[in-house]
Protein backbone atom coordinates (compact mmCIF):
# COMPACT_ATOMS: atom_id res chain seq x y z
CA UNK A 1 0.00 0.00 0.00
CA UNK A 2 1.26 3.15 -0.60
CA UNK A 3 2.53 5.67 2.05
CA UNK A 4 -0.37 8.31 3.31
CA UNK A 5 0.65 11.06 1.46
CA UNK A 6 1.38 14.64 3.68
CA UNK A 7 -1.54 17.68 3.48
CA UNK A 8 0.47 20.39 1.97
CA UNK A 9 1.21 23.28 4.88
CA UNK A 10 -1.12 25.97 4.99
CA UNK A 11 0.19 28.82 2.98
CA UNK A 12 0.55 32.47 4.33
CA UNK A 13 -1.92 33.62 1.31
CA UNK A 14 -4.24 31.65 2.94
CA UNK A 15 -5.98 33.84 5.97
CA UNK A 16 -5.36 36.84 3.43
CA UNK A 17 -7.82 35.56 0.98
CA UNK A 18 -9.87 33.76 3.09
CA UNK A 19 -10.71 36.42 6.08
CA UNK A 20 -12.84 35.74 8.76
CA UNK A 21 -14.15 32.17 6.35
CA UNK A 22 -10.23 30.75 7.49
CA UNK A 23 -11.71 28.27 9.83
CA UNK A 24 -13.97 27.22 7.41
CA UNK A 25 -12.21 26.58 4.50
CA UNK A 26 -8.97 25.27 6.80
CA UNK A 27 -12.33 22.59 8.07
CA UNK A 28 -12.77 21.91 3.90
CA UNK A 29 -9.44 21.64 3.25
CA UNK A 30 -8.26 19.30 6.08
CA UNK A 31 -11.81 16.90 5.33
CA UNK A 32 -10.77 17.06 1.14
CA UNK A 33 -6.96 15.94 2.11
CA UNK A 34 -8.12 13.44 4.50
CA UNK A 35 -10.78 11.58 2.38
CA UNK A 36 -10.54 13.05 -0.58
CA UNK A 37 -8.22 10.30 -2.71
CA UNK A 38 -10.43 7.26 -1.16
CA UNK A 39 -13.63 9.14 -2.72
CA UNK A 40 -11.91 9.71 -5.63
CA UNK A 41 -11.82 13.56 -5.63
CA UNK A 42 -8.21 14.31 -6.04
CA UNK A 43 -5.74 12.00 -7.29
CA UNK A 44 -2.92 10.62 -5.37
CA UNK A 45 -0.29 12.99 -5.58
CA UNK A 46 -2.48 16.27 -4.62
CA UNK A 47 -2.11 16.31 -0.89
CA UNK A 48 1.10 17.62 -1.17
CA UNK A 49 -0.05 20.45 -2.92
CA UNK A 50 -3.78 20.81 -1.92
CA UNK A 51 -3.59 24.28 -0.76
CA UNK A 52 -1.55 25.76 -3.40
CA UNK A 53 -3.03 24.10 -6.44
CA UNK A 54 -6.93 23.28 -5.45
CA UNK A 55 -8.21 25.11 -2.66
CA UNK A 56 -6.28 28.43 -3.24
CA UNK A 57 -6.05 28.47 -6.66
CA UNK A 58 -10.16 28.44 -6.32
CA UNK A 59 -9.89 30.84 -3.84
CA UNK A 60 -8.07 33.70 -5.88
CA UNK A 61 -11.47 33.95 -8.28
CA UNK A 62 -13.26 35.43 -5.44
CA UNK A 63 -12.65 38.98 -6.26
CA UNK A 64 -14.48 38.93 -9.77
CA UNK A 65 -17.45 37.37 -8.23
CA UNK A 66 -20.42 39.65 -8.05
CA UNK A 67 -22.22 41.10 -4.85
CA UNK A 68 -25.68 39.47 -4.57
CA UNK A 69 -24.46 37.24 -7.67
CA UNK A 70 -26.61 34.02 -8.75
CA UNK A 71 -23.29 31.31 -9.82
CA UNK A 72 -23.43 28.31 -11.08
CA UNK A 73 -20.62 25.89 -10.90
CA UNK A 74 -19.86 23.65 -13.74
CA UNK A 75 -18.53 19.97 -13.04
CA UNK A 76 -17.92 21.18 -8.94
CA UNK A 77 -16.45 17.81 -8.39
CA UNK A 78 -14.25 17.70 -4.45
CA UNK A 79 -15.21 21.51 -4.48
CA UNK A 80 -12.94 23.55 -6.82
CA UNK A 81 -13.71 26.39 -7.39
CA UNK A 82 -17.43 26.55 -6.60
CA UNK A 83 -17.53 25.30 -2.78
CA UNK A 84 -14.17 27.43 -1.97
CA UNK A 85 -15.86 30.14 -3.61
CA UNK A 86 -19.40 29.78 -1.47
CA UNK A 87 -16.84 29.64 1.56
CA UNK A 88 -15.06 32.64 0.93
CA UNK A 89 -17.99 34.53 -0.66
CA UNK A 90 -21.06 34.48 1.43
CA UNK A 91 -22.62 37.11 -0.28
CA UNK A 92 -23.33 35.28 -3.39
CA UNK A 93 -25.15 32.35 -4.15
CA UNK A 94 -23.97 29.41 -5.76
CA UNK A 95 -25.21 26.17 -7.81
CA UNK A 96 -22.80 23.00 -7.81
CA UNK A 97 -23.94 21.41 -10.96
CA UNK A 98 -22.23 17.74 -10.74
CA UNK A 99 -23.28 14.68 -12.68
CA UNK A 100 -21.50 11.92 -10.37
CA UNK A 101 -23.72 10.98 -7.31
CA UNK A 102 -20.69 10.26 -5.16
CA UNK A 103 -19.44 13.65 -5.77
CA UNK A 104 -22.87 15.41 -5.18
CA UNK A 105 -23.11 13.36 -1.93
CA UNK A 106 -19.73 14.50 -1.09
CA UNK A 107 -20.44 18.54 -1.87
CA UNK A 108 -24.00 18.11 0.49
CA UNK A 109 -22.28 16.62 3.42
CA UNK A 110 -19.71 19.47 3.31
CA UNK A 111 -22.61 22.17 2.54
CA UNK A 112 -24.35 20.59 5.92
CA UNK A 113 -21.10 20.33 7.94
CA UNK A 114 -19.81 23.69 7.00
CA UNK A 115 -23.65 25.14 7.58
CA UNK A 116 -23.13 26.92 4.48
CA UNK A 117 -26.38 28.62 3.33
CA UNK A 118 -25.54 29.69 0.23
CA UNK A 119 -25.11 27.06 -1.74
CA UNK A 120 -27.46 23.80 -3.82
CA UNK A 121 -26.24 21.02 -5.38
CA UNK A 122 -28.10 20.27 -8.38
CA UNK A 123 -27.35 16.55 -9.88
CA UNK A 124 -26.65 16.54 -13.64
CA UNK A 125 -25.02 17.92 -16.45
CA UNK A 126 -24.92 21.36 -17.44
CA UNK A 127 -26.71 20.65 -20.95
CA UNK A 128 -29.57 19.36 -18.82
CA UNK A 129 -30.50 23.07 -17.44
CA UNK A 130 -30.11 25.03 -20.85
CA UNK A 131 -32.29 27.30 -20.90
CA UNK A 132 -33.48 26.47 -17.37
CA UNK A 133 -31.45 29.06 -15.80
CA UNK A 134 -30.35 32.36 -16.35
CA UNK A 135 -27.70 33.01 -14.30
CA UNK A 136 -25.11 35.63 -13.51
CA UNK A 137 -22.29 33.91 -13.75
CA UNK A 138 -20.50 30.83 -14.44
CA UNK A 139 -17.35 29.68 -12.88
CA UNK A 140 -15.53 26.14 -14.14
CA UNK A 141 -12.38 24.56 -13.57
CA UNK A 142 -10.99 21.56 -15.32
CA UNK A 143 -14.33 20.41 -16.78
CA UNK A 144 -13.31 20.28 -21.10
CA UNK A 145 -11.69 22.43 -23.25
CA UNK A 146 -13.23 25.89 -24.52
CA UNK A 147 -14.46 25.44 -27.21
CA UNK A 148 -17.10 22.70 -25.61
CA UNK A 149 -17.24 24.63 -22.17
CA UNK A 150 -18.68 27.74 -24.15
CA UNK A 151 -21.73 25.89 -25.88
CA UNK A 152 -22.16 23.69 -22.71
CA UNK A 153 -22.38 26.69 -20.71
CA UNK A 154 -23.21 29.88 -22.41
CA UNK A 155 -27.37 28.77 -22.61
CA UNK A 156 -26.89 28.92 -18.61
CA UNK A 157 -26.37 32.67 -18.36
CA UNK A 158 -28.41 35.68 -18.85
CA UNK A 159 -27.95 38.23 -21.12
CA UNK A 160 -25.02 39.99 -20.12
CA UNK A 161 -23.50 37.62 -17.73
CA UNK A 162 -20.05 36.35 -17.56
CA UNK A 163 -18.01 32.98 -17.81
CA UNK A 164 -15.10 32.86 -15.27
CA UNK A 165 -13.19 29.40 -16.51
CA UNK A 166 -9.99 28.44 -14.37
CA UNK A 167 -7.59 27.78 -16.90
CA UNK A 168 -3.94 26.05 -17.32
CA UNK A 169 -1.04 27.86 -19.37
CA UNK A 170 -2.63 26.84 -22.72
CA UNK A 171 -5.44 28.79 -22.33
CA UNK A 172 -4.57 31.40 -25.24
CA UNK A 173 -4.04 27.95 -27.74
CA UNK A 174 -7.88 27.45 -26.54
CA UNK A 175 -9.16 30.53 -27.31
CA UNK A 176 -7.83 30.59 -30.74
CA UNK A 177 -9.27 26.61 -30.98
CA UNK A 178 -12.45 28.18 -29.64
CA UNK A 179 -12.89 31.54 -31.83
CA UNK A 180 -15.76 29.98 -34.07
CA UNK A 181 -18.02 29.52 -30.57
CA UNK A 182 -16.81 32.32 -29.39
CA UNK A 183 -18.57 34.67 -31.98
CA UNK A 184 -21.31 32.01 -32.32
CA UNK A 185 -22.69 32.62 -28.48
CA UNK A 186 -21.71 36.61 -28.97
CA UNK A 187 -18.96 36.93 -26.68
CA UNK A 188 -17.51 39.91 -25.71
CA UNK A 189 -14.52 41.20 -23.80
CA UNK A 190 -13.05 38.60 -23.99
CA UNK A 191 -9.73 38.36 -21.64
CA UNK A 192 -7.15 35.97 -19.58
CA UNK A 193 -7.03 37.41 -16.41
CA UNK A 194 -3.69 36.66 -13.95
CA UNK A 195 -4.98 36.44 -10.20
CA UNK A 196 -2.34 36.36 -7.37
CA UNK A 197 0.16 38.53 -8.94
CA UNK A 198 0.39 40.52 -6.00
CA UNK A 199 0.78 37.22 -2.98
CA UNK A 200 3.08 35.48 -5.63
CA UNK A 201 5.88 38.61 -5.75
CA UNK A 202 5.56 38.83 -1.79
CA UNK A 203 6.18 35.28 -1.81
CA UNK A 204 2.98 34.33 0.24
CA UNK A 205 2.15 31.86 -2.91
CA UNK A 206 3.68 30.06 -5.03
CA UNK A 207 1.73 30.00 -8.17
CA UNK A 208 -0.98 32.45 -9.58
CA UNK A 209 -3.68 31.55 -11.46
CA UNK A 210 -5.23 32.21 -15.24
CA UNK A 211 -8.86 33.17 -15.58
CA UNK A 212 -10.87 33.18 -19.02
CA UNK A 213 -13.42 35.55 -18.58
CA UNK A 214 -16.08 36.90 -21.52
CA UNK A 215 -19.30 38.06 -21.14
CA UNK A 216 -22.49 37.29 -23.32
CA UNK A 217 -24.02 39.93 -25.07
CA UNK A 218 -27.26 38.26 -27.01
CA UNK A 219 -28.74 41.23 -28.25
CA UNK A 220 -26.49 44.91 -29.26
C1 LIG B 1 -11.67 16.70 -13.76
S1 LIG B 1 -13.08 16.95 -12.78
C2 LIG B 1 -12.78 18.55 -12.11
C3 LIG B 1 -13.52 18.78 -10.81
C4 LIG B 1 -13.32 20.16 -10.19
N1 LIG B 1 -13.89 21.20 -11.01
C5 LIG B 1 -11.85 20.44 -9.97
O1 LIG B 1 -11.30 21.32 -10.62
O2 LIG B 1 -11.26 19.76 -9.11
C6 LIG B 1 -14.37 17.29 -13.97
C7 LIG B 1 -15.74 17.29 -13.33
O3 LIG B 1 -16.69 17.75 -14.29
C8 LIG B 1 -17.84 16.94 -14.24
N2 LIG B 1 -18.50 17.05 -15.56
C9 LIG B 1 -18.09 16.48 -16.73
N3 LIG B 1 -18.93 16.82 -17.73
C10 LIG B 1 -19.88 17.64 -17.19
C11 LIG B 1 -21.03 18.31 -17.71
N4 LIG B 1 -21.37 18.20 -19.00
N5 LIG B 1 -21.76 19.07 -16.87
C12 LIG B 1 -21.42 19.17 -15.55
N6 LIG B 1 -20.36 18.55 -15.01
C13 LIG B 1 -19.58 17.79 -15.81
C14 LIG B 1 -17.31 15.56 -13.88
O4 LIG B 1 -18.30 14.72 -13.30
C15 LIG B 1 -16.20 15.91 -12.89
O5 LIG B 1 -16.64 15.94 -11.56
Amino acid sequence: MPAEQVIEQEPAAAPLLAGDRIEMLRAFTADLGTRGEQLGLIGPLEAPRLWTRHVLNSALLAPLIGSGAQVADIGTGGGMPGLVLAIVRPDAHFLFVEPMERRCAWLQEQIEVLGLENAEVRRGRAEEFHDAWEVDQITARAVTALRKLVPLTAPLLRDGGEMLFLKGAAVDAEIEAAAKVLRKFRLRDVAVVELGADLFAQELLAETTRVFRAKIVRHG
